[in-house]
């Protein structure tokens, strides 16, 4: 009869093979990012230190066997913490994660074979494993403002994990220089007991974090329009909501500004489809560069954009579109050799003189811009917001 050890590193030697193909297949199908391959990777060290577990009796040597589980035990972790940076866009040096594994091994060969301490050889490479998933647990919840529920559970479960590991290091170190069968006993309980279950939390959550974000990216896509990388109608709605929402409760005054590129028809028939294409993609820029950053562009339709905009005075929010205007009317298109004079007409309506929906504003503000298009067009008309 097997010890029921056995069992449990069976258990983690084929769910870490089947995690490292998860993560090689999502490498595969998801773009090729780097960091899903640097988990399949990563899986594949930690297959690599089950089976060393589980094979050790083949060993010749217990320090050659101690020496490859705790080099591919670092390789795992520092693999993982590295694709968990790739992800997060987090400027952290391969060079550095590699120096802590190669400083854990000197340590550990140094007191393996050099000047041997049964504590310090089994706990040390365990605190760097501790200190890299910490760093880790920190990079996933730092990168963005507001966390996703998979991302705060990733990094909770990566917190869990080494919390699991620095009690398993502690309880080793408190062997001193040599070995008390008691505590290794203890360790070993702490080792199959607690750190399987954290270890598989923590692979499931960091799948689901990959899954998150694919839902995430196909969410952004189903409100973006292609060609101008402004929302769309749909998106544009969504996010009105809550921008109309927000700026009441930065006391801004809000504007909604509904304009209408002129004569469109007449680009398209003179330069071509692909000329009108041009000039939405270019006017779409540069009405970018011209408002702020948190102002809301979103694409109606055809040749149709709205603006949603908040600033400290209603008169400042008036004057953007007064601007706009003349930047479309100031500048040319460029399309291969050609200039392309294009105009475009607004109509703009103030959303705080009474409570109004984002519908409301939407039609007040194109009644706006009906008026600057039959009083001559290259116009911008106020509407006062008469419900
Ligand atoms: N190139 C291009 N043309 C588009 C696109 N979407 C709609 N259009 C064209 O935009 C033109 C809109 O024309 P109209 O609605 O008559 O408006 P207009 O010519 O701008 O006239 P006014 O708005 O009255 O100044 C149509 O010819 C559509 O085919 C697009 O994505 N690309």
């Amino acid at each position: 009869m097997e010890s029921p050890f056995t069992y449990i590193l069976i258990t983690l030697f084929f769910s870490s093979i089947l995690l490292s193909i998860i993560f090689f297949m999502t490498w595969q199908t998801m773009g090729k990012q780097k960091y899903a391959l640097m988990f399949s990777l990563s899986f594949l060290a930690s297959t690599v230190l089950w089976a060393n577990s589980l094979f050790k009796t083949l060993f010749l040597s217990h320090s050659l066997y101690w020496m490859i589980g705790c080099s591919v035990s670092m390789l795992s972790v520092i693999l993982g913490t590295w694709g968990h940076c790739l992800r997060t866009n987090t400027k952290l040096h391969p060079a550095l994660l590699l120096g802590l594994g190669i400083i854990g091994m000197a340590l550990t060969y140094f007191f393996t074979f050099i000047s041997p301490h049964i504590g310090l050889q089994m706990s040390l490479y365990l605190y760097i494993d501790v200190v890299l998933l910490l760093i880790t647990s920190v990079v996933i919840i730092k990168h963005r403002k507001k966390s996703r529920p998979a991302e705060v559970g990733a990094s909770i479960m990566h917190f869990v994990f080494a919390g699991c590991l620095f009690i398993a290091a502690s309880i080793a170190l408190s062997q001193g220089k040599t070995v008390d069968t008691e505590i290794v006993k203890l360790y070993g309980i702490v080792n199959f007991t607690a750190l399987p279950a954290a270890y598989v939390g923590m692979s499931v959550f960091v799948i689901y974090m990959l899954a998150s974000d694919l839902a995430e990216e196909m969410k952004q896509l189903a409100m973006t329009d292609l060609l101008t990388n402004c929302l769309n109608r749909r998106g544009f709605y969504i996010h009105a909501k809550q921008h109309m929402l927000d700026l009441k409760k930065l006391g801004q005054h809000g504007c909604l500004i509904y304009w209408d590129i002129d004569k469109f028809k007449a680009i398209n028939d003179q330069y071509g489809h692909a000329g009108g294409d041009e000039v939405l993609i270019s006017i779409s820029h540069l009405i970018k560069q011209h408002v702020k950053k948190d102002d809301l562009i979103g694409r109606m339709g055809g040749e149709e954009f709205v603006i949603l905009i908040g600033r400290s005075s209603y008169e400042e929010a008036q004057n953007v579109a007064e601007r706009l205007r003349t930047v479309i009317n100031d500048t040319p298109i460029q399309f291969g050799e050609q200039h392309i004079n294009v105009t475009a007409s607004f109509g703009v309506v103030e959303l705080d003189a009474q409570d109004i929906t984002v519908e409301q504003a939407i039609d007040l503000a194109d009644n706006a811009l009906y008026k600057a298009k039959s009083g001559g067009r290259n116009k911008v008309v106020f509407n006062l917001n008469s419900k």
